[in-house]
C-alpha cells in the first residue's frame, strides 16, 4: 500500500510514501521523512500503484490521526486555494491545520484482543512461540502485556520505565495487533480558568506606595479589570507581592474567569452593547434579507454597505443570533482583533462561552486548543482574523467579514490568499450565507454586487438620525502662501481643535506615519539615508526617556520594513557633507507639536510604537472613553471602527501624499482612509466635524470623501479601472523574481521575459520585467512582471506554464513569488 501526502514545501506536487503498519485514511496527518527532516503532511490518496520511476519509496513514520481531520468542505477549499492562487497544496493545508504543536504530543498504548490471547496462552503454555525476537525481548513483550492487562491506557514513557520496552518494540507489538496505539494531544481544558484582578470601586483609598498606586492606576485605566498575566507584563518592575498586599487591604479582588472572557468590561463604558439595542428600521430590513437567505439555505453572498455609525455590528450580532437559533454556527472575521477590542468584547458579552477567539497572539498550544473546541462543536461562534476562515466549524450557517475592504485580509506570504474571497468560497462549499460589511466596500465586492453575484444590502443613515460629520478641506498650498512657512498643522485645524477642547469635547488627528521624521536628507547631494538591507528611507525616532522602541542608545534611525537600526550619521554617507536635515512629520513629532500648541490638552498617541499588543490598545481606548485623553494623535489605527462618543473633531494631516504612490489602488485607499477616519466624528449626541488638510483639494478621491459620496467615488474609479484594464475589470497577477544576488535576479528575469515573448500568450498581457517599486527588501533584490488578463482561466494557465518553464531553467521555486489578485504591487 502507498499513500500520497501533501507536504508544506514549495513544490506543486504530492509525495508518495509506503504504508508500513497502520494504514492512514485520507485527510489524516502523517509524519514522513523528507530530505533529512521529519515533516507533517496530510494524506490525499491511499492506493496500490507502486511508483514506476525508480525512486526509493520511504515509509510513513507515524500516522497521527485515526480519522480525517478536515471535513470534506475544507479539503475542497484547500484544493480551490491551491489552484486559484497557484500555491502548493501542502502549504495551504499547513495554514489550515494550526496543530503543529501537537506533533510533540504523545502516544498511549492499550492491550488489544490478540494481545490478551497471547498473554493467556503464554501463561498456560510458557513462551514457546517461535519469534525473531531475542528471549529478553519476548520477556519484555510479556511484561508490557502484563502491565496493560488491567485495561488502562499507558504512555510510552510509563511503559518504558516499568518494563524497559523501547519504541520499536512497542510499534512491533502494534503491528502484530497485540496493542492499539492512540495519539493524544496534551489537551488542556479549553476553558482553563484565568486569574483576573478587579478594582474594588467603593474602597476608600489609604496611603499607598508607588507600586501600589501603579497597579490601581493601571486597573482604573482599563475599566477596572485585567488579567494578572497582562498586569505583570504591563508593570514588570512592580513586585508580585504588591498585588497581594492590595488584595489584603481590600482594594483589589481576584476573580477566576474562563479564559478569553475577561474582556466583558471593554465596550461598555456606559454605552449599550450591540445586542442590547432594539433594531431600527434599516437594521431590521438588513437583518430580514440576511435571515431570509439563511432560512432558505444554500450559498447566499451579501454585500452590506452601511455608512460609518449605521450600526452594522448590531446587525451582525442579530444575524449570528439567528444562526444559533437555527442550530447553526457562525463565523465573524475581523481585520485585526487587537485593534478593535470592543468588537470582540461585544461578542463575548452577547454569546459568552459559545465564543472562541482565534488571533495571531495565541500560542501554538492555545490555537490548537481552540481548534479542537470548535471541531467538537463546543464553540459555535468564532471570532477571528484572516486564518480563522479555516476554523473547523460544525454546521456552519453564516460567515460575516467585517471591514471587508481591509487589506490585512490579504496574506502576504504563501499561500497568498485573500481572506474575504476565501470566505465567500467557503460559504459556497458549506452552502452558507456570507455577509461582507463595510462603509467603503472594495471595488471588487461592489462590482460583484453590480453584476448581481452578491445581494446588496444598504444602510445609508447613521443610527438615531445622527448626521454624518461636515467635512471641510484646508488647501495647504494657500496656507503656505499666506503664512510663508511650512507647518504641520494649519491655522484652521489649530483653531478648531482649541474650540473643541474648550467645549470639553474630544479631537483626534490622523498623521499616517509613525516616528518623528520619515526622511533624513542631505542638502548637498539630495540623497536620503537608506536602510542597509532595503531600498527604503530610514525613519528618525526621537529619544524619549523610557522608550524601549529604540534598542540601543543613539540608534535613532529605523527601517520600518526590516527593523534595522543605526545611529544618525554625522555626515552624509554618500557625499560626506555635514548638512543633513529631517523631513516629513510622523506621529511622534505631531504629538510633540500638539503638546506645545495645547499645553493643557491631555494628549495620547496611537501607533505601532505605543500600541504593541491588545492590552495597550485597550488601555488607550479606555482612557479615551473615560475622557482622560481629550486629544488623540495617531496613524491609521485610529480610523479602525472605534466608537468613541465624545469625539466631535477629526483632523487629517498629510493623508493625500499616498495619492502619488505607484499603485492603481492609491485613490481607493485614500478614499477609504478619509471616509473611515471621518467616520469617527460625531458618533454620540453631538455633531461631528472633519478638517482635511490637503495639497490636492480637487482630486476626486478627496472631493467624494468630503461629500460622503461612496457611490460617486466608485462610479468614477470604476471608469478609470475599466479604461486602464485594472481589477475589477481585469484579473492581475504579480510575479516577483527574487534573489540575494542581483545578477541572479536580473538574469532570471530576462530568461522569463524572453519566454513570455516567445510563447504566444493567449489573452494575457505581460508588463515587465522591471525593478519592483521596492527593488531591495531585507537584502533581497526584486524584479517583477505584472500579468493582466480578461479571463481568470487564461491567467492561471500562463502562470502554471511559466512555473514549469522556470523549473526547466533551474530557477528555484522559492525565488518566484506568484501573487494572484495582488493587493500591493510594491
Ligand atoms: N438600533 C440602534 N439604536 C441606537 N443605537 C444603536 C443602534 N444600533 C447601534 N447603535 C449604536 O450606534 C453606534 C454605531 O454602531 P456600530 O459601531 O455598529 O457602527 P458601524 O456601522 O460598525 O460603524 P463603523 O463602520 O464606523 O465601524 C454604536 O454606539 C452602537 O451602540
Ligand atoms: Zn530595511
Amino acid at each position: 500500500m502507498f499513500c500520497d501526502v501533501a507536504l508544506p514545501v514549495p513544490l506543486d506536487q504530492a509525495f508518495t510514501y509506503a504504508v508500513d503498519g497502520v494504514t492512514p485514511v485520507v485527510g489524516a496527518r502523517v509524519l514522513v521523512p523528507f530530505s533529512g527532516q521529519r515533516l507533517m503532511g496530510v494524506v490525499l490518496r491511499v492506493h496500490e500503484d507502486a511508483p514506476t520511476d525508480g525512486f526509493e519509496i520511504k515509509p510513513v513514520q507515524q500516522v497521527l490521526d485515526d480519522a480525517a481531520l478536515l471535513p470534506d468542505e475544507l479539503m475542497k477549499l484547500a484544493q480551490w486555494i491551491a489552484s486559484y492562487y497557484v500555491a502548493p497544496l501542502g502549504e495551504v493545508l499547513r495554514g489550515m491545520l494550526p496543530l503543529a504543536a501537537e506533533v510533540k504530543r504523545h502516544f498511549v498504548y492499550s492491550i488489544a484482543e490478540a494481545g490478551r490471547k497471547v498473554l493467556y496462552e503464554g501463561a498456560a503454555k510458557g513462551s514457546s512461540r517461535r519469534s525473531k525476537l531475542s528471549p529478553e525481548e519476548q520477556n519484555r513483550e510479556y511484561a508490557v502485556l502484563n502491565y496493560l492487562e488491567g485495561g488502562e491506557q499507558a504512555k510510552m514513557s510509563a511503559l518504558r520505565s516499568a518494563t524497559g520496552a523501547n519504541k520499536s518494540l512497542l510499534e512491533g507489538m502494534v503491528r502484530k495487533k497485540w496493542l492499539t496505539r492512540e495519539a493524544v494531544a496534551e489537551e488542556r481544558d479549553a476553558r482553563r480558568l484565568e486569574k483576573v484582578a478587579v478594582l474594588v470601586t467603593d474602597a476608600r483609598l489609604p496611603k499607598l506606595n508607588e507600586n501600589q498606586t501603579a497597579i490601581l492606576a493601571e486597573l482604573a485605566a482599563v475599566g477596572g479589570r485585567m488579567r494578572i498575566r497582562d498586569l505583570r507584563q504591563t508593570l514588570p518592575a512592580v513586585p508580585e507581592s504588591t498585588l497581594g498586599t492590595l488584595v489584603k487591604r481590600g482594594l483589589v479582588k481576584i476573580e477566576e474567569v474562563a479564559e478569553n472572557f475577561h474582556m466583558g468590561g471593554v465596550g461598555a463604558h456606559g454605552k449599550k452593547h450591540a445586542h442590547e439595542h432594539a433594531l431600527n428600521e434599516a437594521q431590521m430590513e438588513a437583518l430580514g434579507t440576511i435571515a431570509a437567505a439563511m432560512t432558505k439555505g444554500g450559498f447566499a453572498p451579501h454585500l452590506l454597505y452601511g455608512v460609518t455609525g449605521s450600526g452594522k455590528t448590531t446587525v451582525y450580532f442579530a444575524a449570528m443570533q439567528r444562526a444559533l437559533e437555527a442550530g447553526k454556527s457562525a463565523l465573524l472575521l475581523v481585520p485585526e482583533i487587537g485593534l478593535t477590542p470592543a468588537m470582540t468584547g461585544q461578542m463575548v458579552a452577547a454569546f459568552g462561552s459559545e465564543v472562541a477567539l482565534l488571533h495571531s497572539q495565541l500560542t501554538p498550544d492555545e490555537r490548537a486548543e481552540q481548534w479542537h473546541r470548535i471541531r467538537r462543536g463546543e464553540a459555535r461562534i468564532v471570532v477571528g482574523t484572516r486564518s480563522a476562515v479555516f476554523a473547523p466549524m460544525v454546521n456552519l450557517g453564516l460567515i460575516i467579514v467585517d471591514e471587508e475592504h481591509d487589506s490585512s485580509y490579504k496574506q502576504e506570504e504563501t499561500p497568498r490568499y485573500h481572506g474575504r474571497d476565501v470566505a465567500v468560497m467557503r460559504a459556497k462549499f458549506n452552502d452558507a450565507t456570507v455577509v461582507l460589511g463595510s462603509a467603503t466596500p472594495s471595488l471588487e465586492s461592489w462590482a460583484n454586487a453590480e453584476k448581481g453575484r452578491y445581494v446588496r444590502v444598504e444602510m445609508r443613515q447613521r443610527v438615531a438620525d445622527r448626521p454624518l460629520p461636515a467635512v471641510e478641506l484646508v488647501d495647504m498650498r494657500m496656507e503656505f502662501k499666506e503664512t510663508g512657512q511650512e507647518q504641520i498643522f494649519s491655522r484652521r485645524l489649530i483653531e478648531e481643535t482649541q474650540a473643541t477642547l474648550d467645549r470639553g469635547e474630544q479631537a483626534i488627528i490622523l498623521l499616517n506615519r509613525r516616528g518623528y521624521s520619515f526622511v533624513v536628507m542631505c542638502r548637498s547631494c539630495g540623497d536620503k539615508v537608506e536602510c542597509e538591507n532595503c531600498a527604503i528611507s530610514m525613519t528618525y525616532h526621537k529619544p524619549v526617556s523610557g522608550n524601549d522602541a529604540i534598542a540601543q542608545p543613539g540608534q535613532r534611525l529605523e527601517c520600518h520594513y526590516c527593523g534595522f537600526r543605526r545611529g544618525v550619521p554625522k555626515v552624509c554617507p554618500k557625499c560626506g557633507s555635514e548638512h543633513l536635515y529631517f523631513l516629513g512629520a510622523g506621529s511622534q513629532q505631531g504629538e510633540e507639536r500638539l503638546q506645545e500648541i495645547f499645553p493643557a490638552a491631555r494628549i495620547g498617541r496611537m501607533d505601532r510604537d505605543t500600541v504593541r499588543g491588545r492590552s495597550d490598545m485597550e488601555r488607550l481606548l479606555s482612557r479615551l472613553h473615560a475622557g482622560e485623553i481629550n486629544l488623540l494623535v495617531g496613524t491609521q489605527m485610529i480610523a479602525k471602527g472605534h466608537d468613541i462618543h465624545g469625539v466631535t473633531l477629526v483632523g487629517v494631516v498629510g493623508a493625500d501624499f499616498a495619492l502619488g504612490l505607484p499603485d492603481f489602488r492609491a485613490a481607493e485607499r485614500v478614499f477609504q482612509l478619509l471616509t473611515q477616519v471621518s467616520g469617527r466624528a460625531g458618533r454620540g449626541d453631538l455633531r461631528g466635524k472633519v478638517l482635511v488638510q490637503t495639497y490636492h483639494p480637487d482630486h476626486y478621491a478627496i472631493q467624494f470623501a468630503s461629500q460622503h459620496d461612496y457611490p460617486g467615488f466608485v462610479g468614477k474609479e470604476m471608469n478609470y479601472r475599466r479604461w486602464m484594464h485594472y481589477p475589477p475589470n481585469a484579473v492581475l497577477a504579480n510575479v516577483v523574481i527574487q534573489s540575494e544576488r542581483l545578477e541572479e535576479a536580473t538574469g532570471w528575469s530576462s530568461t522569463l521575459g524572453r519566454w513570455f515573448q516567445q510563447t504566444r500568450l493567449d489573452k494575457v498581457r505581460v508588463l515587465g520585467p522591471a525593478a519592483a517599486p521596492i527593488v531591495r527588501l531585507k537584502r533581497i533584490y526584486r524584479y517583477h512582471f505584472v500579468l493582466k488578463a480578461e479571463q481568470r482561466q487564461a491567467l492561471g494557465t500562463t502562470l502554471r506554464a511559466m512555473l514549469a518553464f522556470a523549473e526547466t531553467q533551474g530557477i528555484p521555486r522559492r525565488s518566484l513569488v506568484v501573487d494572484v489578485d495582488p493587493v500591493h504591487l510594491m
